[in-house]
């Protein structure tokens, strides 16, 4: 006799690619196993005209699903990484963490142009504070465009809106096949990703015998390794505001960790940047020091005044 799951995730396009994705490993390694697909529209997807650091609020695009997940509608959750909120609540849990793809942002521009190479005053359509601050600090004479929507509409914006260029994660462009529209993977120098930013999340309940086994052959253990680092390094940091915070780790191939982390103001005027490392065994420990660090040389100031501007917009 077959088991049947049903995995959670929301209806965009890159989302239901990465729940197939699931589907099909499952179904691949478990030959008993059928896996249905349950589609739920979270907060994040109902607000489409606001940006979202202004819809505010942590989990925009994920508690509908946690929710299902915790009264037993569905079995799985497949989130993107990059979406979950530093906190994962009682009862459930990271089940998962499969291979990561590339953690970059890339830039898609009109002309092909590398960012170098953009114009001066060039717009470019970007609604993610991390991005925004990031490429004020190297060009501050480009244009910020606010930009939503799914990865179909934000590159059609890039021809209607007037737009020179737009930056999106390689890892969600490469998933829906536009791979071929990349200009210019960016260089984390100019550019550090987001937390988690091309791994996906399977979340699961806690102790759920059924499902362990599944969440077992789907783990890959050096991204888990990295991703709970950078995890680490945005629970110690985060306020319950938006903040442009960007953190990606690395493995080396003697057991070590490398860990690099940014905050930074939201006009790109200070940028505080550092990298720690140590043994891949205390990646968490390596995250939440580093976090300490960036908040020793200012990054507190910067949290504690994104805070004052959040309650100033929510009166
Ligand atoms: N915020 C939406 C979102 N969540 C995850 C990805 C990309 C895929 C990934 O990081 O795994 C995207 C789109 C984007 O930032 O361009």
């Amino acid at each position: 006799m077959g088991r049947q799951i049903t995995i959670g995730t929301r209806g965009s396009q890159l989302a239901l690619w990465q729940a197939n994705w699931v589907k099909s490993a499952l179904e691949e390694k478990f030959s008993d196993l059928s896996v249905e697909l349950l589609i739920i529209k979270t907060k994040g997807d109902k607000i489409l005209d606001v940006p979202l650091a202004k819809v505010g609020g942590k989990g925009l695009f994920v508690k509908e699903i946690e929710e299902a997940l915790l009264d037993g509608r569905i079995d799985l959750a497949v989130h993107s990484m990059k979406d979950m909120p530093a906190d994962i609540p009682e009862g459930l849990c990271i089940g998962a963490i499969p291979e990561r793809e590339n953690p970059r942002d890339a830039l898609v521009s009109r002309h092909n142009l590398p960012l170098a190479e953009l114009p001066r005053g060039a717009r470019v359509g970007t609604s993610s504070l991390r991005r925004s601050a990031q490429l004020k600090s190297v060009r501050p004479d480009i244009e910020i465009v606010s930009l939503r929507g799914n990865l179909g509409t934000r590159l059609k914006k890039l021809e209607t809106e007037d737009l020179d260029a737009i930056i999106l994660a390689a890892a969600g462009l490469r998933r829906m096949g536009f791979e071929d529209r990349i200009t210019e993977c960016l260089d984390e120098t100019v550019m550090l990703p987001a937390v988690g930013q091309g791994a996906l999340c399977i979340e699961s309940r806690e102790n759920d015998p059924e499902i362990g086994p599944l969440m077992a052959a789907l783990n890959h253990g050096e991204t888990r390794t990295v991703v709970l680092g950078e995890r680490a390094f945005l629970n110690r940091l985060e306020g319950g505001c938006q903040v442009p915070i960007a953190c990606h780790g690395e493995l080396s191939a003697d057991g070590g960790f490398a860990l690099t982390g940014l905050v930074a103001s939201l006009d790109g005027m200070t940028v505080i940047r550092e990298r720690l490392s140590g043994p891949a065994a205390e990646c968490e420990r390596i995250g939440v020091a580093l976090a300490e660090q960036l908040l020793a040389q200012g990054a507190e100031e910067i949290l504690e005044s994104l805070k004052e501007t959040d309650e100033n917009n929510n009166r």
